[in-house]
């Protein structure tokens, strides 16, 4: 798939191993200017150690990693981004204004301050040391200081945790304001809502691999599908060829059907089993969706991921 621009951040097969665990699995990634790309994925699939990469915090062990074009450990690159990871540890005595004072001069062509704190909006907490303030606040002045810089793309390493629902919806503006001005922005999260409400792009991750990339709808029409289960004389492998059916499985006596279209199967089972008993029709949620997507195909591959 071609895309007109140049990525602003890239991964082209990249390895990433910790001992005997492959973290970052042979990842293809690219994030392009002025989009917003959410990684999602379960616990441990990787998407913190990709961002790592594409930080220059850490080297890959194979394959390549830049950032506008350039290894991610030169300077220029790295002033053209803003970042607010997951453990951030910011000295507590600071007081807000100080430690955007502070950051924003590393940057050539900084916000205002007032316009930082508005944007982020910590303009009640610019007196108070970072320390004292509690943990949805300090997750505010940390995005304040991701974006302090005005950089052309953020990292946003699951920026709404322990934020309540106002704090939440607020930083979205936000995020949707900074992405208008052009910035691009990569999101790691687990709430789905969050990339619904925001991502052009998803990519799921897991294993520390791509399994599925598009747009939030594609990922969506995946979730579309529902499974049917019933107990019937029918033999699995007639109902295979039904063109609305996905997936046959068999399984503890009970028939469990994929579909994207629940009622006309329902209606042709009906039709051709006049004993058909126990029929349930379930519809996968976004949730429900990415855990399908993401689950472990075989106990066999884990194994082998994490072998000593
Ligand atoms: N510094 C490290 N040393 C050893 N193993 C690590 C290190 N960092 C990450 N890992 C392992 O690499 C795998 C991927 O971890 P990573 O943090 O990238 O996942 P993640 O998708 O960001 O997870 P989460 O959603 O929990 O933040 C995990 O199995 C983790 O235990």
């Amino acid at each position: 798939m071609d895309m007109p621009n140049t990525p602003v951040a890239r991964l082209r097969g990249a390895l990433k191993r910790y001992g005997a665990l492959t973290a970052v699995d042979g990842l293809d990634l690219a994030l392009y200017p002025g989009e917003l790309l959410a990684l999602l994925g379960p616990n441990g699939a990787g998407k913190s150690s990709a961002i790592g990469l594409l930080l220059g915090l850490q080297r890959p062990d194979a394959g390549e990693v830049t950032l506008f074009g350039q290894d991610p450990q030169r300077i220029q690159p790295r002033r053209q981004i803003g970042v607010m990871l997951q453990n951030a540890t910011l000295p507590p005595t600071l007081r807000v204004r100080e430690l955007l004072r502070l950051t924003a001069s590393y940057y050539a062509n900084p916000r205002v301050l007032q316009e930082t704190a508005e944007l982020a909006a910590v303009e009640d907490l610019l007196e108070r040391p970072y320390g004292k303030l509690s943990g949805g606040q300090q997750r505010r002045v940390q995005f304040a200081l991701a974006l302090c810089g005005r950089p052309r793309l953020l990292f946003l390493d699951e920026p709404t945790v322990g934020m309540d629902i106002e704090a939440r919806q607020a930083l979205w503006a936000a995020i949707r304001r900074l992405v208008g001005e052009g910035c691009s922005v990569l999101l790691t999260t687990h709430y789905l809502e969050e990339a619904e409400a925001l991502a052009d792009r998803v990519c799921v991750m897991a294993r520390g691999r791509a399994i599925h990339e598009g747009t939030v709808d594609e990922l969506r029409a995946r979730v579309g599908v529902k499974r049917i289960r019933c107990i019937s004389t029918l033999p699995p492998e007639a109902i295979a060829e039904w063109p609305e059916v996905a997936e046959v499985r068999f399984d503890s006596g009970r028939l469990q059907l994929t579909t994207a279209e629940a009622e006309v199967v329902v209606l042709r089972l009906l039709q051709n089993d006049a004993r058909l008993r126990e029929l349930e029709v379930q519809r996968a949620g976004l949730a429900e969706a990415l855990t399908e997507l993401t689950r472990e195909p075989e106990a066999s591959s884990s194994d082998q991921r994490e072998a000593a």
